[in-house]
């Protein structure tokens, strides 16, 4: 006798995830490869809800299209939406699979790219982000306007540079910033006009040429204690108003990360720490009560 319909049993159940942070950022890893389906968004958010398993990001890994990468990553935000990048996530997804397979060098995909991973020691990584992208179309940004200055017109703030990291970012600049509520501010801006895709929110503090301080409000999240693009933006946007070199630690809550803008090929690379926290294999319980939408 089949269960179909409402009473058949969620395909996540009797999975496992495998719960890790970087630099704080919370990343549940569920490796889907070989399965041939992806948790749907209302998955997603019960994922998020559960007791225990509340993440950031979920990092679904699917089957690689090409051979001579070893997983496509599909990332899910708290809210069952979707980014095409994670930096913190990249890199605790590239440490499960090389703790697999010996592996110190690896490639990744997204729905942003591709993605090529160092091991530099135990619990470090460093991700080749790709370049970052500046046009306004690219971003994306609502019209046409100088992406290094953008009025968003609130909150005291000053004009933010926004940077695609394959994700929408906009940085704003500011000599102190525990001056503002970024819990406020940040859910307001992430759905401001200008965005058309929503938008991670930063608020950066120069304290050096090569040494910036970072909150983060997170599309589709809210705050987290690090977030690994938003730093990738930040070096970026530091480097092109002339605040920062090429070479930059940014220092999030959760801990620090460097990025390095390279001029020879324009691409952004970001160095951080993984930690593993622990494993679990999902039950019922973790999807009772779901919502549908
Ligand atoms: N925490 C992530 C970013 C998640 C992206 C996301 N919030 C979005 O763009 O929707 C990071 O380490 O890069």
């Amino acid at each position: 006798m089949g269960l179909s319909g409402a009473f058949a049993q969620n395909p996540l159940v009797g999975r496992e995830v495998h719960k890790m942070n970087g630099a704080g950022n919370a990343i549940l890893v569920l490796d889907l490869r070989g399965a041939g389906f992806l948790p749907r968004p209302e998955d997603a958010r019960a994922l998020a809800r559960a007791p225990g398993l509340a993440y950031d990001q979920l990092m679904v890994l699917g089957d690689a299209a090409a051979r001579d990468e070893t997983a496509f990553m599909t990332i899910f935000n708290q809210d069952g939406s979707r980014s095409a990048s994670c930096g913190n996530g990249t890199r605790c997804v590239a440490h499960y699979l090389a703790e697999q397979t010996g592996a110190t060098e690896l490639r990744l995909a997204t729905s942003a790219g591709k993605l090529k991973v160092s091991r530099e020691g135990p619990l470090a990584y460093t991700v080749d982000m790709g370049p970052p992208r500046l046009g306004w179309r690219d971003i994306p940004l609502a019209r046409e306007v100088d992406t290094a200055s953008v009025e968003l017109g609130h909150f005291g703030l000053p004009s933010a540079s926004c940077v695609s990291m394959g994700n929408p970012h906009a940085i704003f600049f500011v000599e102190e910033i525990d001056a503002f509520n970024l819990e406020v501010i940040g859910p307001k801006l992430e759905f401001d006009p200008m965005f058309p895709q929503r938008a991670n929110i930063s608020l950066a503090q120069p304290l050096a040429s090569d040494h910036i301080r970072l909150k983060v409000w997170e599309r589709g999240t809210g705050l987290t204690l690090a977030c690994g693009t938003a730093a990738c933006a930040t070096g970026v946007a530091a480097a092109r108003a002339g605040l920062a070199g090429r070479f930059a630690r940014i220092s999030l809550p959760g801990g620090d990360l460097l990025i390095h803008w390279r001029e020879a090929d324009d691409h952004v690379e970001m160095t951080g720490p993984v930690e593993v926290e622990f494993s679990r294999v999902l039950d019922a319980a973790v999807f009772s009560g779901q919502d549908e939408s």
